[in-house]
């Protein structure tokens, strides 16, 4: 059987539950092999980000060129890119895959607050990157940052997600994690032919929600690169990123991360049953 491949172009985070990490580790659960190109190392924990360091240009060229030249691979995500230049030598490079499918995750800012994009590369994440993507994942202050104007509402995000559409991306999933309703964590979805769907969960009391947005995007990444539709990887990432805020892991002293083993297990569970 043909072993499915993908790839994350992102930051390491040391402390295992966002950006390269959390993705590996999500590719893995969904059984696709993971391979990465890592833009820049943070010293991070549950607690914070302590340090940034970019990776030189060249050494993020030679990955690129390195998994590209050698793996098959079925879906492409970008994470953490830290400033336009390495935006638009990413975005540069992938224009040559234009048939692999791209998730972009405009990772701005750090659960905890701490920069992970210069404000000025949103111009070129616009430009360059945006138009390439399959679909493209923002928070609601990173939708905010695209649209240029507050989203307060539902309909709001409706209108905010058309509005992304334009700018190039063919799919866009906005999610709710940092809106107000209470009760449920609402994410919306506007697919390449115009349809909109709501993607609701319950809303966990939870301090344990540390590289949620990664995790979600590659556990879609992993359904893309497996050839499941839009649509479906979508609803896959919404049910894997339920389960694993749901069954917290107490790690850490911080925001903790969540737990990657948990959608599986249930799947699992379930196929035993049966
Ligand atoms: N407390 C919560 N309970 C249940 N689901 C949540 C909770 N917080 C976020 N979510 C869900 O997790 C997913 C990621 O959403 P969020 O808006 O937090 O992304 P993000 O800010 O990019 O994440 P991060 O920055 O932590 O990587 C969405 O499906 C969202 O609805
Ligand atoms: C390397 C890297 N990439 C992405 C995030 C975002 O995750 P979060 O918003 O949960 O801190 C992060 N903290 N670190």
């Amino acid at each position: 059987m043909r072993t499915v491949q993908a790839c994350t172009i992102a930051g390491s985070d040391s402390g295992g539950g966002a950006g390269i990490q959390a993705d590996i580790k999500t590719f893995q659960e969904r059984e696709v092999f993971g391979t990465s190109v890592i833009v820049a190392i943070t010293a991070q924990n549950t607690k914070g980000v302590n340090g940034i360091y970019p990776i030189p240009m060249q050494g993020v060229q030679e990955q690129l060129e390195a998994v590209f030249a050698d793996f098959d691979l079925g879906a492409v995500k970008t994470g953490m890119l830290v400033d336009e230049t390495y935006m638009i030598a990413v975005a540069n490079f992938l224009k040559k895959y234009p048939l692999i499918p791209l998730v972009v995750d405009p990772v701005m800012i750090a659960k905890g607050g701490a920069s992970l994009m210069a404000a000025e590369a949103m111009k070129e994440m616009k430009e360059t990157l945006v138009p390439l993507a399959t679909l493209i994942t923002p928070n609601l202050p990173e939708a905010e940052e695209l649209v240029e104007h507050t989203i307060m509402s539902e309909d709001d995000m409706v209108v905010a997600a058309y509005e992304i559409q334009k700018m190039g991306s063919c799919n866009v999933l906005i999610k709710g994690g940092h809106g107000a309703n209470q009760r449920e964590a609402k994410d919306y979805l506007l697919t390449d032919d115009g349809t909109g769907y709501w993607l609701a969960g319950p809303r966990y009391e939870t301090k344990h929600t540390h590289g949620t947005g990664c995790t979600y995007s590659a556990c879609i990444t992993a359904e893309l690169a497996k050839g499941k539709s839009v649509l479906e990887a979508v609803r896959t990432g919404k049910a894997f990123i339920d389960a694993a805020i749901k069954d917290e892991l107490k790690i850490g002293h911080g925001q903790g991360p969540t737990n990657h083993w948990a959608f599986g297990r249930k799947e699992r569970a379930n196929d035993e049953k049966n």
